[in-house]
């Protein structure tokens, strides 16, 4: 099966001084490779300063390796050039971290949708330009009689960073570097444009690199996992795998470093109790970690969605502690 991307041995340095007498080993002989038949989406995780965006902006060929090879669908995506390259920019996008700061505020989305549509000659008239905007932001769950004709701060965050979604879809990607895509947005809206990212991987066949410092996100939305260090790779694996039973003393370390809520906690009058939402927790991927929480999950959740009490229920367990008092006795009543 042919690779859709291949890291052999990457590394960058980054150097400052007159002569360079400052190194920064940002990256450090970093491999990876992701199959085209098989869409999927990859973790790369690592606390501040190891190296994360470093790879999403090698991966994006905003700077290069110092040392190593990217491979993209066969071809050393050093030496792309005319349409190979072209097709590199349209195929391989990306979702950053600030939902903000990303749109001009004086354009209204239908700009912002239309540019691509424009530079890469998706659509031959204006009307194949609206049909694709519209059908890129259904697909990313937005109704587009609400959001086209609209300028950014008319937005919420959540609907910013969905559309920005929107806006690599409509190139029809094959590949997604998602920075950090909710580290931003509310702690409610998470789960949406989670689901989104997955949506696109399963739907759309679109692979992707989600690049984030937290773990939990991480291991609701990824299959596997790369955990960084200072720019070196100490663990990679099946991410139930390394998160359930991390090897590496980095890697324990980051998963200690989860918060876990305390389901005996009080909040003002109304105790919560997560044990009357019921069932047994057989297949709850939180088992090995959180023996009472565990209490509330009737089936393995790949993906909390908001609206459903019982996976409102796990996703309490992961945000609790953002969790507003009146939003937790609003999902767990007594
Ligand atoms: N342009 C640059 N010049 C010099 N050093 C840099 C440059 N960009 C990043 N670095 C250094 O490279 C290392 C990795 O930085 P990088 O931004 O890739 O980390 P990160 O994991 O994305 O961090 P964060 O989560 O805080 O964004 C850090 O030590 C950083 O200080």
């Amino acid at each position: 099966m042919a690779d859709l991307l291949r890291l052999e041995n990457v590394s960058k340095v980054y150097s400052r001084g007159l002569i360079g007498s400052h190194a920064t080993v940002a990256l450090k002989d970093f491999s990876l490779t992701l199959k085209e038949d098989e869409p999927t989406i990859l973790t790369v995780a690592g606390e501040s300063g190891s190296g994360k965006t470093t790879l999403a902006m090698l991966l994006l060929g905003f700077i290069h390796q110092s040392a190593g090879r990217i491979i993209y669908r066969g071809k050393d995506v050093a030496k792309l050039h005319g349409a190979d390259k072209l097709a590199y920019r349209r195929e391989v996008q990306a979702v950053f971290q600030d939902p903000f700061a990303v749109f001009n505020p004086f354009y209204t989305v239908d700009h912002l949708l239309s540019v691509p549509i424009r530079h890469f000659k998706l659509a031959g008239s204006k009307a194949e330009a609206r049909r694709k905007m519209e059908e890129a932001l259904t697909a990313v769950g937005l109704r587009p009689e609400d959001i086209l004709g609209r300028f950014p701060h008319q937005l919420s965050g959540g609907q910013r960073q969905r559309i920005n979604v929107a806006r690599a879809l409509l190139l029809k990607p094959r590949l997604l570097i998602a920075d950090e895509p909710v580290s931003m947005v509310d702690a409610s809206l998470r789960a949406t444009i989670l689901e989104t990212l997955r949506n696109l991987q399963r739907d759309h066949g679109v692979s992707i690199i989600y690049i984030t410092h937290d773990l939990t996100t991480a291991f609701h939305i990824a299959k596997s996992i790369i955990v960084l260090y200072r720019g070196s790779v100490m663990e990679a694996g099946d991410v139930d795998q390394v998160i359930k039973d991390p090897q590496h003393p980095y890697t324990q370390l980051l998963v200690d470093s989860i918060p876990w809520p305390n389901l005996d906690q009080r909040w003002g009058a109304q105790p919560i109790k997560a044990r009357e939402i019921g069932g047994s927790a057989e297949g709850c991927r939180f088992r090995p970690r959180c023996p009472k929480a565990m209490d509330i999950c009737k089936q393995e959740p790949p993906l909390f969605r908001l609206g459903d009490k019982h996976a409102d229920a796990c996703f309490l367990h992961d945000s609790q502690p953002q969790m507003p008092p009146e939003r937790l006795s609003e999902l767990l009543p007594v």
